[in-house]
């Protein structure tokens, strides 16, 4: 596990599911209910935003699908404290800030979920009893991987793909158009379509080529390795930068279709054939079955396959073969009736727990880890367990129910360790007849192990926290290195490694005491092991060059809790001065002041951001810290103003022939205020082509790559919305 990440407090895992609805939701007083539904729809916000915006989870994925059936257990048990707002009614999240929006002519929903077997039965008697089926009529179900990447609809006209968008919160997704066509295999022209056809399925990363980019450096939004393929393929695939998509290897299987202008075929799977004979790439695992117990063999088979696929899949996906009978079924809210995720249970084995290790993140978080005796699970040695806080340890999950009872976790336990959907692993159970008698509860510490001071747990965070700020060295260090982080600071020369060193040093301790590197210590790094005059000469430069920095990185690099990479961008973006920035955030500190409504109300930031942000400025220290580093800084370039409902941000669009109603200058400058790139010449990369009078070459080129081109008059239209 990564050094001092931060632990968010989450902490339920796959085999504890069942025990999770065990607190009986029926005899729960309503008030208590009430209670808990506003914090399990809080904590699922906050995983989807963090999950599909930043492409960065902060909890597993077996931890927010026990959250999310909690809620539905009880909202069902409680019809009146149920809402449209809900995120059990809701598909994903919405688009990110900074992408064009795309409204699907279908909307795109998500899977019901089941893990045991049993509720495959359910699912077919389900289908069953609302078709009016008998028991024994035959009903046709197909059984195809799950594939865990994200889902994309690409629309094609005439055959031509036209555009592409992520999923978004199923009515309206991101425009990833110019990314798209960077898919390995994708084709840009069908063989044979239907004149107007979306076609759905899935972005995927294989396992070779997520290992390749993480070794390579790219970051998710949080500035942090991606944590799986998963995230990986979303994040490379939802960039505003197109050309940053292509050097990313992503693939994609076709599955689905949303608007067609004719039926593809009478049922699943020879629709998917036909998508196939297409062009695209789909499943050769698919299957076609007449009963459960066919679907269960082909789940076991697909299962016992994961490992050597090469991309990761997390479950089985049963569709009704037959599309009259689907069309029939129809939609819930954000699930079709015809359709039924079978997920993979995470992967277990036991192992024994040597010892607990706290460490202490950024922000201050004491994280417990297990040190485990190595033991493979699925195919990976595992050394380290998350403990997520000490709640945990003592058997309690995220939401305080118990889920391990009269198990608690102690050092020198046999414990189960699992991998789910995510890399980190964690300890699912305790075998209580292997413990030994001298075994004594394990005692989260109250005192920071890495400075001493008082660690202290906040009402309300499972997560304690050690008091003292950048006096601790554990917590400077963290600070540091998420300083000169790539989305950060990004200092050429200047990486943990250096920070680390410096700080042992005494040479730093704060961010702005790099700004002092070269007055104060020039001569000692030129004859510190490693350093030369050059080196050192270099590093001063890189330093220097960095006194002038984006509004958008400052923020990101001061490290508050939950402001992340696309967050500070929002807020930059909000913002667009430091002077103006540090104002609002000073007089939303007052939580009845127009400043925090303001604050509130930009799409993307939330309560626990804005209070994590206000609360981080108005804390003494800290503040002084950053007052200190903004002394350094010559220039805090400012952050264009919102662009990010225009239409053409993010695009890059080539004019081409004569512009009657403004000079080409003049339409240059005006697109890219607006958010757009300039580009001279026409290329798979272009997004939209405005062609006056006389465009030649440019304007052929752009329909034969099936570009978008408008004319003067449609472009102002644009430009003015
Ligand atoms: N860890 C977190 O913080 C966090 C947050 C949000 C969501 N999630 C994860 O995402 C899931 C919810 O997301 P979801 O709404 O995308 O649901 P889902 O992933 O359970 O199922 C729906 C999706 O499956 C995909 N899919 C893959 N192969 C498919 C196939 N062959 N046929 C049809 N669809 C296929 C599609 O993209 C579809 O949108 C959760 O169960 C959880 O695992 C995790
Ligand atoms: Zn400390």
């Amino acid at each position: 596990m990564a050094r001092g990440s931060e632990n968010t407090g989450s902490g339920a895992s796959a085999p504890d599911r069942a025990a999770i609805g065990s607190p009986d939701v029926e005899a729960l007083p309503p008030e208590d209910a009430a209670a808990e539904i506003v914090r399990l729809s809080t904590q699922i916000e906050a995983a989807n935003l963090a999950y599909h915006q930043a492409d960065a989870p902060e909890i597993d994925d077996a931890t927010y699908d026990s959250l999310k059936r909690r809620l539905q257990e009880l909202e069902a048990a409680f019809p009146a404290l149920s809402s449209a707002a809900s995120p059990t009614q809701k598909v994903g999240a919405a688009p990110a800030p900074g992408f064009r929006k795309l409204t699907h002519a279908r909307p795109m929903l998500s899977l019901e979920n089941a893990f045991a077997d049993s509720e495959v039965d359910e699912f077919a008697a389900r289908v069953r009893s609302f078709l009016r089926l008998a028991a024994d009529a035959p009903l046709a179900i197909t059984a195809e991987p799950k594939i865990d990447g994200l889902s994309l609809s690409l629309r094609y006209e005439d055959g031509r793909l036209v555009s592409a968008a992520t999923r978004g919160d199923g009515a309206t997704g991101e425009d990833v158009t110019a990314n798209a066509r960077h898919i390995s295999g994708l084709p840009l022209e069908l063989h044979e379509a239907p004149k107007l056809l979306e076609v759905r399925g899935e972005v995927y990363m294989t396992h070779a080529d997520f290992a390749a980019l993480n070794a390579s450096g790219a970051v998710s939004g949080s500035g942090k390795p991606f944590s799986n393929p998963r995230n990986a393929a979303a994040g490379s695939l939802r960039q505003l930068d197109a050309t940053i998509t292509a050097a990313r290897p992503l693939h994609f299987f076709a599955y689905a279709w949303g608007a067609t202008s004719e039926p593809l075929a009478a049922t699943q799977f020879g629709a998917v054939a036909r998508l196939g004979a297409m062009g695209f790439q789909t499943n050769p695992l698919m299957q076609r079955c007449e009963t459960t117990q066919c679907l269960l063999v082909v789940y076991r088979k697909i299962e016992a396959q994961r490992a050597s696929l090469g991309y990761d899949i997390d479950g089985v996906v049963y569709k009704v073969d037959d599309l009259a009978l689907q069309a029939r079924l129809g939609m819930r809210s954000t699930t079709p009736r015809w359709a039924l995720a079978h997920k993979f249970p995470a992967e277990t084995a036991w192992t024994t727990l040597e010892r607990i290790e706290i460490q202490v993140g950024r922000t201050g978080a004491l994280s417990p880890v297990a040190r485990l005796a190595p033991v493979t699970v699925g195919g990976v040695v595992v050394q380290n367990a998350t403990l997520h806080n000490e709640d945990y340890i003592a058997g309690r999950d995220a939401t305080g129910a118990m889920i391990r009872e009269g198990r608690d976790i102690r050092e020198g336990d046999r414990v189960m360790v699992y991998r789910a959907g995510d890399v980190i692993p964690k300890i699912a159970d305790v075998d209580l007849t292997a413990r030994g008698a001298g075994a004594r509860p394990y005692a989260f510490p109250n005192l920071c192990p890495a400075c001493g001071a008082d660690a202290v747990r906040e009402p309300g965070d499972a997560v304690r926290r050690c008091t003292g700020g950048l006096a601790c060295p554990a917590q400077a260090i963290e600070k540091l290195r998420h300083f000169v982080s790539r989305g950060a600071f990004d200092i050429e020369g200047l990486g943990a490694k250096q920070v680390e060193a410096f700080h042992a040093l005494g040479w730093i301790s704060e961010p702005a005491d790099i700004f002092h590197l070269g007055e104060r210590h020039r001569d000692a790094l030129k004859t510190t092991a490693g350093w030369g005059e050059r080196s050192v000469g270099n590093l001063l430069g890189a330093i220097e060059q960095r006194r002038h920095i984006g509004l958008d990185r400052l923020i990101f690099a001061l490290g508050i809790r939950h402001v992340g990479e696309t967050a500070a961008r929002l807020l930059a973006r909000h913002y667009h001065d430091w002077p103006s920035f540090i104002a609002a955030v000073d007089e939303a500190h007052d939580e009845a002041s127009p400043a925090w409504a303001a604050l509130n109300a930009i799409d993307g930031v939330g309560t626990v951001l804005a209070r994590s942000l206000t609360a981080a400025f108005a804390q003494p220290t800290e503040r002084a810290a950053i007052n200190r580093l903004v002394d350094q800084l010559t220039e805090i370039e400012p952050v264009a103003a919102p662009t990010a409902q225009t239409e053409i941000s993010g695009l890059t669009v080539v004019f081409t022939g004569t512009l009657e109603r403004m000079t080409r200058a003049e339409a240059k400058a005006r697109a890219e205020a607006m958010g757009a790139k300039v580009a001279g010449t026409v290329s798979t990369r272009t997004d939209l082509v405005v062609a006056g009078p006389g465009a030649g070459s440019k304007a052929k080129k752009a329909a034969d790559l099936g570009i978008r081109v408008v004319d003067e008059d449609e472009w102002l239209t644009i430009a003015a919305s």
